[in-house]
């Protein structure tokens, strides 16, 4: 171990005072690799964040340690709380992505990279793949680009190069793939640019490769902890072993159950693997939860345990046992949005919680809409967190380019999208004309714009308006020792672009103030640490995950997908749209694995909640613009049917006028009360007519209607009953496959032709049972 002799100033008891056995067991382990697999709100992460702390207090050297987190948002985190329990270390605390960039301008000497490069993002990507299938001449719309910027980050991550992708491919559309992934991969590197992907595929190459810079890393970074393991992919796997291999001080943390980037292509057997990689693990479980009620983890382990490819865990808690988990039943995606926001108001006005205690998680971000306009009609504070929209406006991305050429003047993406905004009289021909000079040539677009004046095929306006825009760029180059913000200042004055908005409409005086908000945003930047330089606030712009611009401070409810809720807590949870075909998601539905996904998606977001989880669903949703009655989350289904942990609570049909209703609006529980109205029905889910084809449901009449119910929901259906369905009318059913909530069956309608049904949930009249 190198022990700095000014060290182990650190108290260590103070350190495992608040800790278990279990846990203290985990932050003092010494050396040799160290695998911590436990459930949701164990204590992994501050378990993880102590041993950082403890190294450091041993004597370990700072510039030893390298913990890496799930998002630049936990790294903060991690890092405010290392600081606080050893003051003024230099830990490097960081992501996998902004770990490789670091290593890549560290080493791009070596690499034969210039560290200038620019980081495309999956928008810039696509449009480079486009121009690559255009120049192959393939059709971009039988292959998006996302379909192949999909196949190329595979193969990235599987640290496949072109020609070995290429050596590997069987099929077309893995050929048209490979044929792709190549000529992308020169544009890029033409571009001196580099995709998300290759942050970790280009180190992980070269670590393999260079024996010698994979040495001196390994000394360097002796001591790695890695929190949300689960959740790696096979680039980050390869990395990490190269770098645990003379220093093996390698813990990792995680819990299979929560591994939810499959489709990403996270690879939930590096942690299943660890102890046949590394057979001298030690291996820690932790067993208690500090987060959640019994009610919550019950719930949630009810769930969890229908996955079949899982390892059974327990998961106790000492929490007294709180409110039963609660279904909300809504008549509409609005009444939804509507009622839980008026809720919230409530607990808050009572003063039983703080907003900030409150959550509100969906599968998707489109969902938010609706909520939106609930919130500000309640008059209650709120932040979706959303991340990158603020960058993605045209005016941002436009000055982001600018300031991408600046750094890089090979980067050609950027040079396009900025060359003519504002207008300079340069025209389409003219770009081509360029691009061929420039191609011929091997030199870049501004380098060519430059030349313009050897270019006879472009004239006049375009010919000075190029000119004036290598002229500018050139220019610019010397403010570039300057803070980000006064460089960002420059640019915007210079280029014309805000004499362009000054003198536009009122929608362009709003898009001076979002670039103008960038000047800002560069100055606090700067000021954390003023050896910052721009290239530093472009990467962290483009490195942020959404989470990242979530603001927990703010006494407002925060509103973010599934996803973006991995790993934080929150007192009072919402789960929004639990329903067929949005969690699970429709893509989901025809793979065991992916549904399987889908449910730990699930399990992550119930495992947020400390207090109180409530499980919301409606019976009609509009959706991509479309009124939709739905079908409720098989996931509610496999909750346990105990009434003292789940409690069923439906706010839809004649109940949304009750007294249920009433009692629900005071803040109160209907089952506490005593109180449903004598239609209200209780203890199952009231369901609606079935969805058709699986999807995310089918479109009928957009008015809300009470729902008749089947008398008996364990109806057995077999093939041959002829079945009366309220809109469909009379059919045959002709199939039926699966079992319990998979459990599907088709219908030939006389009229509606074939539609699929989950059985469960299809509300059917009987006519005729087959003999
Ligand atoms: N020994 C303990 N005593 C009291 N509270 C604890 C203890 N260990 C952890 N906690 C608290 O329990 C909560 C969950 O801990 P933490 O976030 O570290 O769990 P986790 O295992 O990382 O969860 P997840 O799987 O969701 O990432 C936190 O609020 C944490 O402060
Ligand atoms: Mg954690």
């Amino acid at each position: 171990m190198a022990r700095e002799s000014s060290a182990a100033s650190g108290d260590e008891s103070k350190l495992l005072a608040d800790l278990t056995a279990d846990q203290q067991a985990a932050v003092v382990h010494g050396t040799g690799p160290l695998l911590i697999l436990a459930a949701a709100g164990s204590g992994k992460t501050r378990v993880i964040t102590r041993r950082v702390a403890y190294l450091l207090s041993q004597g370990i050297r700072a510039s030893n340690i390298l913990a890496i987190t799930f998002t630049n948002k936990a790294a903060g985190e991690m890092r405010r709380r290392v600081d606080q329990l050893v003051p003024g270390n230099r830990v490097t605390i960081t992501t996998f992505h902004s770990l490789g960039a670091r290593l890549l301008r560290q080493y791009a000497d070596r690499l034969k990279m210039d560290p200038n490069f620019t980081i495309y993002d999956t928008t810039d990507r696509n449009k480079l793949i486009k121009d690559a299938l255009d120049l192959a001449g393939l059709d971009n719309v039988k292959f998006t680009p996302d379909r192949i910027g999909g196949g190329i980050s595979k193969a990235k991550n599987q640290l496949l190069t072109p020609d070995r992708f290429q050596a590997t491919s069987a099929d077309y559309f893995t050929q048209v793939v490979a044929r792709i992934y190549a000529i992308y991969e020169k544009r890029l590197r033409d571009a001196n640019a580099v995709d998300f992907d290759d942050l970790l595929y280009l180190p992980a190459l070269a670590l393999k490769h260079d024996e010698e810079l994979r040495a001196e890393l390994d000394s360097r970074y002796q001591y790695i902890l890695i929190d949300e393991y689960q959740d790696t992919n096979h680039a980050q796997y390869e990395l990490v072993r190269r770098l645990a291999r003379d220093y093996d001080h390698l813990c990792v943390v995680g819990d299979p159950d929560q591994s939810i980037y499959g489709w990403r292509g996270s690879n939930i057997r590096n942690i299943l693997d660890f102890e046949r990689d590394y057979p001298e693990a030690t291996v820690i479980t932790l067993d208690r939860n500090y987060r959640s009620t019994p009610n919550i983890l019950a719930a949630a382990g009810h769930l969890i345990e229908h996955n079949v490819h899982r390892k059974q865990k327990s998961l106790l808690t000492d929490n007294p046992p709180g409110d039963p988990v609660r279904i909300l039943t809504f008549d509409t995606g609005l009444d939804e949005a509507e009622l839980v926001v008026e809720r919230i108001r409530r607990e808050v006005l009572d003063g039983k919680a703080r907003y900030r205690d409150h959550a509100i998680f969906l599968r998707i971000n489109a969902l938010s809409r609706s909520l939106e306009s609930a919130f500000v009609k309640h008059g209650v504070p709120f932040q979706i967190v959303k991340g990158l929209a603020f960058f993605d406006r045209k005016e941002n991305r436009d000055l982001l380019a600018y300031l991408r050429l600046l750094v890089n003047p090979q980067d050609d993406l950027s040079f396009q999208r900025v060359v003519n905004e504002p207008p300079r009289g340069i025209g389409a021909k003219s770009i081509e004309h360029l691009k061929a000079y420039a191609e011929d040539r091997q030199i870049s677009l501004l380098a060519a714009a430059g030349d313009v004046l050897k270019i006879p095929a472009i004239k006049g306006k375009a010919a000075a308006g190029l000119r004036d825009f290598h002229q500018l760029m050139t220019g610019l180059r010397s403010w570039l020792e300057q803070p980000p913000d006064v460089v960002i200042r420059e640019v915007i004055d210079r280029s014309g672009y805000r004499a362009m908005l000054k003198a536009g409409d009122e929608d362009d005086q709003e898009r001076l103030a979002n670039i103008e908000e960038m000047i800002t945003a560069a100055q606090q930047f700067a000021q954390e640490d003023p050896t910052r330089t721009l290239g530093n606030f472009l990467e962290q712009i483009t490195l942020a995950s959404d989470v990242d611009s979530w603001d927990e401070q703010q006494d407002c409810v925060s509103v973010m997908t599934l996803h973006a809720a991995k790993g934080l807590e929150f007192p009072i949870v919402y789960m929004l749209a639990m329903e067929q075909g949005l969690l699970p998601h429709e893509r989901s539905l025809a793979k065991d694995e992916e549904i399987e996904e889908e449910r730990r998606l699930c399990f992550v977001g119930m495992t947020r909640a400390m207090r109180q989880l409530n499980l919301c669903h409606a019976k009609l949703r509009e959706f991509r613009g479309q009124a939709l009655y739905t079908v409720p989350s098989m996931f509610l289904d496999e909750l346990p049917k105990v009434p003292t942990t789940i409690e069923r609570v439906d706010l839809s049909g004649r109940n949304a006028y009750g007294a249920a209703m009433d009692a629900w609006r005071r803040g109160g529980s209907p089952a506490a009360e005593g109180g449903w109205d004598d239609t209200g029905v209780r203890g199952r889910s009231s369901g609606s007519p079935g969805a058709g084809g699986g999807g995310y449901g089918s479109p009928i009449r957009p008015t809300p209607r009470p729902v008749v119910h089947s008398d008996d929901d364990e109806v057995q259906y077999r093939p041959g009953m002829i079945v009366e369905h309220e809109t469909y009318g009379r059919g045959k059913i002709t199939d039926i496959s699966g079992y319990g909530a998979m459990r599907r069956m088709k219908i030939r309608f006389v009229t509606a032709g074939e539609k699929v049904f989950v059985a469960q949930k299809a509300k059917l009249r009987i006519l005729s049972v087959p003999d």
